[in-house]
């Protein structure tokens, strides 16, 4: 049985240099959270009192303009940013397909990069070698492998990113838009590995601004503005609330 419950949860951006008066009305009128001051220190608001309460079987989309706080959410959930405010309770495996080339070695062959990743995402270093074939023949990169990723281009790198994070059976899986990797003939085996790889989730946490995605993918919805949730309900409530308030502003 996975779960999630995350209660009261907010987080700031701490703006080091915003000093200036014109530098903190700019970013005002810029972002999509409200800013804050704490002890004279300029602080972008990113998520504000969240809650959530998910089980197994939940899949939900996350949906609100730029700069609501959605990737930060995701980041919180997926075990990146502690929130200074409020707890997390996460009980399953988690898998975050959010910033999947991230703690990714430069110096470090492909095999080597796959391994480590495998490892970052929870498995055993056996497991991680039983798994390393199956992803470098995925990621289709031939002997590249055997070459540091710091001469790779940017397709190939997400190519290797994307077949080694997509290798694992995690129960809860955290994601963002659908990531477009490599051409059209691996953008085809990716969505295939993709909706293989929702479908065995038990919990589904996706942010998108894409609303087929999301009612393809989830069974209910959040609306996330200046960092709050302002609604919630079925995808088809929340995205017409979606688009009714933006055809407002
Ligand atoms: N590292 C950071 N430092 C300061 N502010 C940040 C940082 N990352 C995000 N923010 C701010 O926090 C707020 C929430 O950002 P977040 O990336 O979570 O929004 P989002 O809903 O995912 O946006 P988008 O749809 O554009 O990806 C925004 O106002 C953004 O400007």
């Amino acid at each position: 049985m996975a779960s999630i419950l995350v209660e009261d949860v907010s987080l700031n951006y701490p703006i080091y240099d915003a000093g200036g008066r014109s530098l903190k009305s700019a970013i005002i009128q810029t972002v999509g959270a409200k800013m804050a001051t704490n002890s004279g220190r300029v602080e972008v608001e990113a998520l504000r009192d969240i809650s959530l309460n998910l089980k197994d079987g939940d899949r939900l989309g996350i949906v609100g303009h730029n700069g609501a706080g959605k990737t930060t959410l995701l980041r919180v959930l997926g075990g990146a940013y502690e929130p200074p405010k409020g707890r997390v309770l996460i009980d399953g495996t988690v898998s975050s397909l959010t910033d999947i080339t991230m703690g990714m070695d430069m110096d470090a062959t492909g095999r080597e990069n796959v391994r480590l990743r495998c490892v970052f995402l929870g498995m055993s270093y056996s497991e991680a070698a039983r798994h390393s074939d199956e992803i470098a023949e995925f990621s289709e990169l031939g002997s590249f492998l055997d070459l540091p990723i710091r001469t790779y281009s940017t397709g190939m790198l997400v190519r290797l990113a994307f077949a080694a994070s997509t290798a694992s059976r995690p129960q809860i899986l955290i994601m963002d838009e659908m990531i477009g990797a490599g051409d059209a003939a691996f953008a085809e085996k990716a969505k295939a590995r993709v909706n293989e790889y929702v479908e065995n989730a038990s919990i589904l946490v996706l942010a998108s601004h894409n609303d087929g995605i999301l009612r393809t993918f989830c069974n209910q919805a959040i609306l996330l503005d200046q960092g709050r949730i302002t609604f919630a309900g079925s995808v088809d409530e929340v995205l017409e609330r979606y688009h009714a308030e933006k055809g407002r502003s």
